[in-house]
């Protein structure tokens, strides 16, 4: 199969996520299942925009008393010649034709009014106030920023802080969202550990650690994580999802947490699921949050043809529906995509770091992202002389595409080539150190270039990296 083939069934196999509604704490980075209306109309109804004075009519204005914002109402109708000393965003009596600000507003002494205002009788008395006023200036009239019922931001828009705040502000304390799909992760590999040095034979785990980053930034969510010994017996105990289950050996860690936690001591594997009481399950599963629903799950490893390579034979077990079953792309051939009978999505990720870095890209993006789903923006490579010999020191840091590139005719790579880059003034630069088993390149790059089969310069796509 082609990369750009694996590709495509990936996202047409996105998963589509429930709707559900959820308090606004929780709704950020969800997207909206429905259009949001406003339950209110902003302001709710005719307010001061300035602390100063609600007046009616021309000046100067006897000040009859204050209102604040959340105190009383002026309960009566402003008359003209007539003011209230009022706070930003209390509501101004009926009859308020603007607002002198306290800047503009000059008081005035008790002094005979210069013209008949309709509440005294000759005398000024009482406070005062004089100013130069606009017609309607400084007040905000009910709805004016928002109506009643008007539609403000469409469905599938992202959950942003700032949604969250006019969502709040329109009088919702809920939102209707699709909840982000959940991603568990398998690391497998008895080599495998998952903090401290590694003494020879052993290796970091170095693929569980960018997984949480990936997803969530993809837009979804980090479900359980777990550790599970090499064998076919762990492997189908995890993913079996009816009912939850956890091999007795494996270990987890709550989403979002650090690395995985490290195998167990060395006990056997766990007997086959069919083999232990309910009881023993369930308690696995609420250790675990296995039952938590997880869309997706990554297997990372186990992914190629050795004897402790196990990913095919138990998802032909298990009755999967094999959708990708290697690629023609380097790094990441041995990646694997299926769906289980129950629905859930298996991806199988290769064990070497880089390959799985490559592969998460290719497979576990398309199905998160789905519809959202962007291809990347296309640039020309810039190529730099190779290497003058192959023994040369700087021969591990060389750019593989210039091999390519410079091979005679019919001899050109028949793989898609995924090669980390830079972007700069002069296009996407390959930084080098790309070999399957080293994220040291992808740690530099911005982007992976896509090099297809038969490459011959023209400018390429650029699938962008986690930020
Ligand atoms: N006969 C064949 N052998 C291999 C093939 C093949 O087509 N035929 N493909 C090679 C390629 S390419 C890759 S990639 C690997 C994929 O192997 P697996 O997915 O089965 O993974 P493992 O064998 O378990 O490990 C491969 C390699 O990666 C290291 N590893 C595993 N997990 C992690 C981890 N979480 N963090 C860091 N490193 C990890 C592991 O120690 C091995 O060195 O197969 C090739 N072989
Ligand atoms: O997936 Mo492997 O090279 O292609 O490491």
């Amino acid at each position: 199969m082609t990369w750009a083939e694996a590709r495509a069934i990936a996202l047409r196999a996105s998963p589509s996520a429930p709707v559900e509604e959820v308090p606004l704490s929780t709704a950020r980075g969800c997207r909206l299942a429905r259009p949001l209306t406003a339950l209110v109309p902003v302001p709710g109804t005719d307010v001061s925009a300035m602390d100063g004075y609600a007046v009616a009519g021309e000046g100067p204005w006897r000040v009859l008393g204050r209102v604040l914002a959340g105190g009383r109402a002026h309960g009566e109708v402003l008359k003209p010649g007539c003011a209230v000393e009022i706070a930003t965003g209390a509501p101004v009596p009926e009859g308020t034709t603007s607002v002198l600000p306290y800047e503009a507003a000059h008081p005035l002494a008790p002094t005979p009014p210069t013209h008949d205002s309709p509440t005294l009788s000759g005398e000024r008395e009482g406070v005062w106030v004089a100013g130069v006023v606009q017609e309607g200036r400084h007040v905000r009239r009910r709805g004016e920023d928002v109506g009643l019922g008007e539609v403000v931001l469409g469905a599938g828009t992202r959950v942003t802080p700032a949604v969250l705040g006019l969502a709040a502000a329109l009088g919702h304390d809920v939102l209707a969202v699709h909840r982000r799909l959940e991603v568990a992760v398998l690391v497998t590999g008895d080599e495998v550990i998952g903090e401290g040095l590694p003494e020879p034979g052993r290796v970091r785990d170095a693929i569980g650690p960018f997984l949480p980053g990936l997803i969530a930034w993809a837009g979804a969510r980090v479900g359980p994580r777990l550790t599970i010994p090499d064998g076919a017996a762990p492997l189908r105990a995890a993913l079996m999802p009816h009912p939850p289950a956890v091999p007795d050996r494996a270990t987890s860690v709550p989403p979002g947490d650090g690395a995985p936690a490290s195998l167990g001591d060395g006990a056997p594997g766990s007997p086959a699921q069919g083999a232990r009481r309910p009881s023993a399950q369930k308690a696995d599963a609420g250790r675990v949050g296995w039952e938590g629903g997880a869309e997706i799950v990554v297997v990372c490893g186990a992914s190629s043809k050795g004897p402790a390579d196990h990913l095919r034979a138990v998802l032909d077990d298990l009755g999967a529906e094999v959708l990708v079953d290697g690629v023609a792309v380097r790094p990441g051939h041995p990646q694997l995509l299926a769906r289980l009978p129950c629905g859930r999505l298996v991806v199988g990720l290769p064990g070497n770091p880089f390959a799985a870095l490559a592969a998460a890209l290719t497979l576990l993006v398309p199905l998160l992202k789905g519809e959202r789903y962007e291809y990347g923006e296309r640039m020309t490579l810039a190529v730099t002389p190779a290497p003058a010999s192959p023994t040369s020191p700087s021969h591990r840091n060389q750019q593989p595409v210039h091999a390519a590139h410079q091979a005679p005719r019919g001899h050109r790579h028949s793989n898609t080539r995924l090669v980390p880059v830079r972007r700069s003034g002069k296009g996407a630069v390959p930084v080098g150190h790309d070999r399957p088993g080293s994220l040291w390149g992808a740690a530099m790059a911005d982007a992976l270039a896509v090099l297809p089969p038969g490459w011959d310069g023209e400018p390429v796509e650029l699938l962008e990296l986690p930020d």
